[in-house]
């Protein structure tokens, strides 16, 4: 070590100017940190993902140990006096922050492998470790034990993975916009932290979740209700927003501690001169379904964006957290989010903006409108599997659906913005608990909605419309046994209000189909039914039996003559856990009446696309509606030729979610503006309708020919007289004319005359003279 070194190390740390100190141009030792500095501010512009952020503190903490080892070897240790050495403890010191290093690498590492076992991506700095179980909430976060049962006695056994990170992220107070596909339980992931956030109830808002439609607030609500059985804290749902209830709900948000609500219905509020709510304190503001509120740019003045921006306004608290969630992501949500959340994580899920890979797609060719509901019905005929959800473009062709499919013995409903809010909600809530099989709906239902169990989705108008056989929020989970207080009004509705369809095997036909031979060809499957009572049974019976009846796992058929007062024996209270038992009470009025009360609902997950979807969102979304919660799905999308123009990026995401799509589709040319409009406008489709036009009466449409005839006639007539009238009074007028000159010609005659004989006695006189 020589006298310039012994120099570094007791100034290490200091800052001089060179020319100070004498030394001319240190070139070699200033250079290569320049250089270094660089390299590192590159990286850092690279890294656009944690694992790279990773890297590179990764890299830097190898750096930094390259420069410990480098020190290391420099540090011999200066020797002051004979024994004594300066720069020990230095040494041990970066021996410990080595390894210290080491560990945190490695911990990065194993966190980085997890997230990629649950298809976890993070963009941001100092992401946290995703939760392993629900457990480690109370040993990592100290959640209160009583939140932790609640979320495993709501069927929660561990996280999904889009609560693994987002959870973690924002019980650390970080900003988040995460992405994940439909039903992944995106909903408990940002319940879970506010819960555990707001802790005890403090009176006035703290936390505010906005979404798209009121069905959605609604349901968003009662799973909030669900979580927060364990705790003290207030929730509501902003509802009708009517001049005479804005007071009531005035009061109602200032005493809640959770609000969630439509940025419509909250901007209501807060614009009405006599409301005072104050939103300054609300700490978590929770924004679902992202995409969908901040869709249109600001200029555009979408509605969605200026509400938005006013309750963000409102939400003025400097501790206030924004995290956005939806299942499908967008440029303008990823870009305000950078401009205006500060240390946001991004945590996407799978692949972005692709459909979930629990439902099995299908695209079925339909030619044209009439194609759509042939192939429609031939699903029913096949034994389509309920609940069903179809969706269509526009409220109009719902309506039209809805009237074409009433008939077919569907148990069918539809929703859409015509409707009042009792009426949806009150459809929401038969769809849920089963007394509707098929819902009709708009694109109003195609987010968010979660409905257990809905087996089909229907896309009845490829992009834009579907015909929805759905089972409006069917739940089927966990009911074992309904009481029927009042008496239903008919065995269908018996059978919605309390079927336990997981294993059950009863079937109660109340009606009995027109013939047995329909009935046994239409679908039922007997595989596992035990037991058959026809409580009445027709006089076809043998026949019916005779004709195919499919016995695969049929071991007993009873046909009962029962009193009348079985029936309300059997409604009241029959308890169906285990039961195998079929009651043929009345044949069904037809074959698919029959199929559908006959279901078997285990495992169902099915959903047509009636109309083709406008975009490839809104195609993600729809489907969404089925296969959620794990449980596997389908989903049948029908395109006619008019669909082709948005066949193409839909074929796509039925690709990337490993659906088979012919190559075709997937070189068919696309028009970007035609896509563009068709996401603003839906394209004008047939009439939904196979009802003839009425033809009229013959004998009255005779009468009316005949009055016709005769009123031509009579009107021919009435023209030949007025002609000849008129004829008549041109010729009188002629002869008139006649007449007058003729008179005239006499008139002129004569004094012709005169005036000659005039002339002739003149000359006579002058000869005379
Ligand atoms: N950890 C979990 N384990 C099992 N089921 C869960 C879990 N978390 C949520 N669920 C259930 O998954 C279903 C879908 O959840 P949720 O509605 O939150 O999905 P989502 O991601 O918001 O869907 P979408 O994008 O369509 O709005 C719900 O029925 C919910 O009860």
């Amino acid at each position: 070590m020589d006298a310039y070194d012994i120099f570094k190390k007791l100034t290490k740390g200091l800052t001089f100017k060179h020319r100070v100190l004498g030394v001319k141009n240190n070139s070699q030792n200033s250079k290569p940190t320049v250089k270094k500095e660089e390299i590192e501010i590159k990286e850092e512009q690279l890294s656009d993902n944690e694992e790279d952020i990773q890297n590179h503190s990764d890299h830097s903490a190898s750096d930094s140990e390259g420069d410990t080892d480098q020190d290391e070897k420099d540090d011999g240790g200066l020797q002051l006096l004979d024994g004594v050495k300066v720069g020990q403890k230095k040494k041990k010191k970066e021996k410990k922050e080595k390894t210290e290093d080491l560990k945190k690498k490695l911990e990065l590492e194993e966190q980085n492998r997890f997230r990629n076992e649950h298809g976890i991506k993070t963009v941001g700095r100092h992401v946290p470790a995703a939760l392993q179980d629900f457990s480690e909430l109370t040993a990592r976060y100290n959640i209160s034990p009583a939140l932790v049962d609640t979320v495993t006695q709501c069927g929660y056994s561990e996280p999904t993975p889009v609560q693994r990170q987002a959870i973690a992220c924002m019980l650390e107070d970080r900003q988040i916009l995460a992405c994940a596909p439909t039903g992944s339980g995106k909903t408990a992931a940002f319940l879970l932290p506010i819960l555990h956030a707001l802790g005890a109830p403090a009176g006035g808002p703290r936390a505010l979740v906005l979404c798209p439609t009121r069905e959605l607030a609604h349901q968003i609500y009662r799973e909030a209700l669900r979580l927060s059985a364990s705790c003290q804290l207030r929730c509501s749902v902003v509802r009708s927003i009517k001049e005479s209830k804005v007071k009531e709900r005035e009061a109602t948000i200032r005493k809640s501690d959770i609000i969630v609500s439509t940025p419509n219905r909250l901007c209501y509020l807060l614009n009405q001169d006599n409301v005072n709510i104050s939103l300054d304190k609300v700490k978590w503001l929770i924004i679902d379904e992202a995409d969908k509120l901040f869709e249109g740019s600001a200029e555009q003045s979408s509605d969605f964006r200026q509400q938005m921006e006013q309750i963000l306004g409102a939400c003025s608290s400097k501790q206030r957290r924004v995290a956005m969630f939806s299942a499908t992501h967008t440029p303008a949500v990823a870009k305000w989010c950078r401009h205006h959340m500060k240390g946001l994580i991004n945590v996407t899920v799978g692949q972005r903006n692709a459909a979930t890979n629990l439902v099995d797609q299908e695209l079925c060719f339909c030619g044209n409108e009439n194609g759509k509901l042939v192939a429609f019905r031939q699903l029913v005929q096949q034994g389509l599997k309920p609940p069903v959800l179809v969706f269509v473009q526009s409220k109009d062709r719902a309506k039209q659906l809805f009237k074409e499919l009433i008939y077919d013995g569907i148990n069918v409903d539809v929703i859409h913005a015509d409707r009042t809010q009792q009426q949806r909600d009150n459809v929401v809530r038969s769809f849920r608990v089963g007394r509707i099989w098929v819902l009709i709906c708009t694109e109003l239902m195609g987010r968010g909605m979660d409905f257990r169990g809905v087996n089909l989705v229907i896309n009845y108008d490829f992009p834009p419309s579907a015909i929805a056989y759905i089972h409006r929020g069917m739940d089927f989970r966990g009911v074992n046994l309904v009481i029927n207080y009042d008496f239903p009004p008919s065995a269908i509705a018996y059978i919605h209000r309390g079927m336990d369809f997981r294993g059950v095997n009863l079937v109660i036909n109340y009606d009995f189909p027109p013939s047995a031979i329909a009935y046994i060809h239409r679908g039922m499957d007997f595989r596992g039914v035990n037991l058959v009572i026809n409580y009445d049974f027709p006089p076809s019976a043998i026949a019916y039996i005779h004709r195919g009846m499919d016995f695969r796992g049929v071991n007993l058929v009873i046909n009962y003559d029962f009193p009348p007062s079985a029936i309300a024996y059997i409604h009241r209270g029959m308890d169906f856990r285990g039961v195998n038992l079929v009651i043929n009470y009345d044949f069904p009025p037809s074959a698919i009446a029959y199929i559908h009360r006959g279901m078997d609902f285990r495992g169902v997950n099915l959903v047509i696309n009636y109309d083709f979807p406008p975009s490839a969102i809104a195609y993600i979304h729809r489907i969404g509606r089925a296969g959620r919660a794990g449980q596997k799905g389908r989903a049948i999308t029908f395109f006619t030729q008019d669909d082709v123009g948005n066949l193409r990026s839909i074929a796509s995401v039925m690709k990337q979610s490993g659906c088979q799509v012919p190559e075709y589709m997937l070189q068919l040319r696309q028009n970007p503006n035609k896509r563009k409009k068709l996401q603003t406008k839906a394209p004008s489709r047939d009439k939904i309708s196979t009802v003839l036009e009425k033809r009229p009466d013959k004998r009255r449409l005779e009468a009316a020919n005949k009055a016709l005839e005769d009123d031509k006639t009579k009107s021919t007539e009435a023209i030949k007289n007025a002609k000849n009238n008129k004829q008549r009074r041109i010729q009188n007028l002629e002869q008139q004319k006649q007449k007058n000159n003729s008179i005239e010609k006499g008139k002129n005659g004569i004094s012709k005359r005169k005036k000659k004989n005039l002339a002739k006695k003149n000359s006579n006189k002058k000869s005379v003279k």
